[in-house]
C-alpha cells in the first residue's frame, strides 16, 4: 500500500505541504488543476507549475484526482468527440510528469452530495452528513446554494459555472437511463484506455457518492455487479477502480471488503474511509476505526493485506476535530490519524505474516 495524500493547491487547501510531509509515510500529493473547467486540455504550464512545487517538498504526483469528464461525454452527445480528445491530450501530458493513476468520476451533473457540511456529533466534532428525507424532498438548486454557501473553499465537482446550468441539464437527463449511461461510458473508455495503455496510466472511476440515484439522475458505480460489468467494457488492468469504501460503504448492502477481495488486481487507488449508516439511510462520516462507523474499516485493509496490495491509497474524507476550519471533509487532523490507525492495522498484518506476530 502506497500512501498520498490529497492537497488542493497553494491558497486553495488549509493544510499546507509542510504538516503533509509530518504526516509518517505519506510519499505523494493527490492532485488536481481545480480551475480547469471539466473537458478542456489541461495546460501544460500549470501541471509542470505543481510538479516543481512537489519536487521542492520531496512529494510525487502519481495520483491525479480528478480529470473531469464533461457532461457531453456522460450524455452521449456528438460535442462529446471533442471533450475526448481534450482528454487523450491531458493524459499524454499527465504521463511527461509521471502520473500513474487517473481517478474520474461518471455522475450526472453532481459530485458527492450531502445536505450537512459540518454535522455536529456527540463529542463536539462536525462532519459531512447525508440526510435522505431531505434530498428527497428539497430542489436541487436549494442543495447547490447550500453547499456553495457554507464552505470558504471552491468544492471539488461542484464548480459554480458547471451548476448555474442545472436546470437545462436536468432536462437533458430526462431520457437518458442507466443502460445509456452505461453505453456513454463503454464509448468514453474505449477510446480512452488505448491512450492510458500507451502512456501507462491506469484509470481509475470512483464509485457514486452515495452510491444510488439522488434527484431523478441514473448513477451506474453503485454495486458489486455493476462494477464487474463496467471493468468488462473494455476488459483492461488500464480499466480500473478506485475503491471507495464510504462511498460504496454508505449502502449497508455492499460488502467493501469482499469487493477489495475480488476486484484487487483491478484498484489502482484505494480511498479509505468509513461512514455510520442510520436506519432510515441517513449517514455519517466518521472517524476511520472499525467500531466507530457501519464498515468495517479493518477487515478492508486485511483484504488489501492479503492480496499483497501494492497500489495507492488516501484516508479519503474525515472529520473535523479540535475546532480545525477546513474544506469540508479535508482537514488535516482526523485524516492524519485515520493514515495512522490504516498503518497500524497494516504493520500488524504484515508481521504476522512475516511471522514475528
Ligand atoms: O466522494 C468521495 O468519496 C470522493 O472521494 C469524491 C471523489 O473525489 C470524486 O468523486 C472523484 O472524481
Ligand atoms: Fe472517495
Amino acid at each position: 500500500m502506497k500512501m498520498v495524500f490529497r492537497w488542493y493547491g497553494e491558497g486553495n487547501d488549509s493544510v499546507t505541504l509542510k504538516q503533509i510531509k509530518q504526516i509518517p509515510g505519506v510519499e505523494g500529493l493527490v492532485w488536481s488543476l481545480h480551475d480547469v473547467p471539466a473537458g478542456e486540455e489541461w495546460p501544460m504550464d500549470k501541471i509542470l507549475d505543481y510538479k516543481r512545487l512537489a519536487d521542492e517538498h520531496g512529494f510525487h504526483l502519481k495520483v491525479v484526482e480528478s480529470v473531469n469528464v464533461h457532461e457531453d461525454i456522460k450524455l452521449g452527445l456528438p460535442s462529446r468527440d471533442k471533450y475526448i480528445e481534450n482528454y487523450k491530450r491531458t493524459i499524454e501530458k499527465l504521463a511527461k510528469v509521471g502520473v500513474k493513476v487517473i481517478c474520474y468520476n461518471f455522475m450526472p451533473i453532481f459530485d458527492w452530495i450531502r445536505t450537512d457540511l459540518f454535522k455536529e456529533m456527540e463529542d463536539g466534532s462536525t462532519a459531512l452528513f447525508f440526510d435522505k428525507a431531505k434530498i428527497e424532498s428539497m430542489a436541487a438548486e436549494d442543495l447547490v446554494r447550500n453547499i456553495n454557501e457554507n464552505s470558504a473553499f471552491t468544492m471539488p465537482g461542484w464548480e459554480p459555472e458547471r451548476l448555474q446550468r442545472i436546470a437545462p441539464l436536468f432536462e437533458a437527463y430526462k431520457n437518458v437511463s442507466e443502460e445509456d449511461l452505461f453505453n456513454h461510458l463503454q464509448y468514453f473508455l474505449e477510446q480512452i484506455i488505448p491512450v492510458a495503455e500507451a502512456h501507462d496510466i491506469k484509470m481509475a472511476i470512483h464509485p457514486d457518492d452515495p452510491p444510488y440515484s439522488v434527484f431523478g439522475l441514473p448513477r451506474i458505480v453503485t454495486n458489486r455487479d455493476n462494477i464487474q460489468r463496467l471493468l468488462g467494457l473494455v476488459d483492461s488492468p488500464y480499466n480500473g477502480i478506485t475503491l471507495c469504501s464510504g462511498s460504496l460503504g454508505a449502502n449497508p448492502g455492499n460488502d467493501v471488503a469482499a469487493m477489495v477481495r475480488e476486484f484487487a488486481g483491478r484498484i489502482p487507488f484505494a480511498h479509505i474511509r468509513n461512514v455510520k449508516v442510520y436506519e432510515n439511510g441517513d449517514f455519517i462520516e466518521t472517524s476511520h476505526r472499525s467500531s466507530d462507523g457501519t464498515v468495517d474499516i479493518a477487515d478492508v485493509v486485511r483484504a488489501y493485506h492479503e492480496n499483497g496490495y501494492t497500489g495507492f491509497a488516501r484516508p479519503d474524507h474525515g472529520r473535523h476535530i479540535w475546532d480545525e476550519q477546513c474544506r469540508p471533509g479535508y482537514g488535516l487532523y482526523d485524516r492524519a490519524l485515520g493514515i495512522m490507525y490504516l498503518w497500524g492495522v497494516w504493520d500488524a498484518l504484515e508481521r504476522v505474516k512475516e511471522g514475528r506476530g
